[in-house]
C-alpha cells in the first residue's frame, strides 16, 4: 500500500495596492536591482525543489503582469487572476481556485508579494521542521527591542515584556484544506496562522532572520537593495 506523500505548493498574495508605500503602482511591481520587487521572491520559490507550483494571486483588473517577462522563471509559475479586497481574501481565493490540483492534505506555503529577500535557507526550514507537524507553522523573528503600549496621547502606558513575543513572517505553511476552512471562518486576519489560531489551533513558530522583512514603507525598498546585494547564500 502507498502512503500518501504530501506536496508543496507555495501562493503569493499580490493583489495589494501598497497604499503606505506611496508609489506611482503597487509596490510588488516597483524596481528591484532592475527586476520587478515581486520577482525576486517568486525566482526562490520557482528554483526550490520542494516546491511543485507557484501560484501568485493578482488583482483581478491587474494590468501591470503582462507587461513584463516571467519566462525565465519557468513553468511552475502561474498567475491566477481572483484577488480580494483584502490579503486573506486575496488567499482564500487562491486556495479556491487551485482546489482541483492540490490534495486537501497538500502543504500550501503562503508568502506575501511584499518580501522579496526570501532566500532558498528560509524554504528549506521551514518545511523541514515542519513535515511531522500535525498543525503547519510561520516563519518568524523573536521580538528584539523593548516594547512600550502607548496610550492616546502617545504617552507610555506601560512597558510589554517580550520574553516569548514573535514577528511573524512569510512563508506560512499548512494543509490546504485546514487553512482553507480557517480563512472561511476567520475575520478580519492579517496573517493565515492568526485564522488557524482562531480555529483552536497552535501553529508552530520556525525561526527564520530580519533579513525577510516586508517591503512597507519607502526605507524598505532601500533595505531591500542592500540585503539583495550583500546576501552571501
Ligand atoms: N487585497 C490584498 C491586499 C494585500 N495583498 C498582498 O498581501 C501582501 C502583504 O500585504 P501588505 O504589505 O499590507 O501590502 P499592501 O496591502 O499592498 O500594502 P498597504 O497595506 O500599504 O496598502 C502583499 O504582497 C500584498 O500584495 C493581497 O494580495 N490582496
Ligand atoms: C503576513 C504578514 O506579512 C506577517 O507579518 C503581515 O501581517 C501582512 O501584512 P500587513 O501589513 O500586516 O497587512
Amino acid at each position: 500500500m502507498q502512503t500518501f506523500q504530501p506536496r508543496h505548493f507555495a501562493i503569493v498574495p499580490a493583489a495589494g495596492s501598497g497604499s503606505r508605500m506611496a508609489a506611482s503602482r503597487p509596490k510588488q511591481y516597483l524596481p528591484l536591482l532592475g527586476k520587478p520587487l515581486i520577482f525576486h521572491s517568486l525566482a526562490v520559490l520557482c528554483a526550490a525543489p520542494e516546491v511543485d507550483k507557484v501560484f501568485v494571486v493578482l488583482s483581478v483588473d491587474d494590468a501591470e503582469w503582462r507587461r513584463h517577462d516571467w519566462s525565465l522563471l519557468g513553468p511552475k509559475l502561474v498567475p491566477l487572476f481572483c484577488g480580494g479586497a483584502t490579503r486573506a481574501d486575496s488567499v482564500l481565493a487562491g486556495l479556491r481556485a487551485v482546489a482541483n490540483e492540490v490534495e486537501p492534505a497538500d502543504w500550501v506555503l503562503v508568502h506575501d508579494a511584499a518580501r522579496p529577500c526570501l532566500a532558498p535557507w528560509h524554504i528549506e526550514k521551514l518545511i523541514r521542521e515542519l513535515a511531522r507537524d500535525e498543525v503547519g507553522g510561520l516563519l518568524a523573528v523573536p521580538v528584539a527591542d523593548t516594547l512600550k503600549r502607548a496610550g492616546e496621547q502617545r504617552q507610555v502606558l506601560a512597558t510589554v515584556p517580550r520574553e516569548n513575543l514573535w514577528q511573524a513572517q512569510t512563508p506560512q505553511m499548512f494543509r490546504h484544506v485546514m487553512l482553507r476552512r480557517a480563512l472561511e471562518a476567520a475575520a478580519h486576519v492579517t496573517d493565515e496562522a492568526s485564522a488557524i489560531e482562531a480555529a483552536g489551533l497552535h501553529p508552530r513558530l520556525v525561526e527564520g532572520d530580519a533579513t525577510n522583512l516586508k517591503v512597507t514603507y519607502p526605507l524598505d525598498l532601500h533595505l531591500a537593495e542592500w540585503i539583495l546585494t550583500n546576501r552571501e547564500n
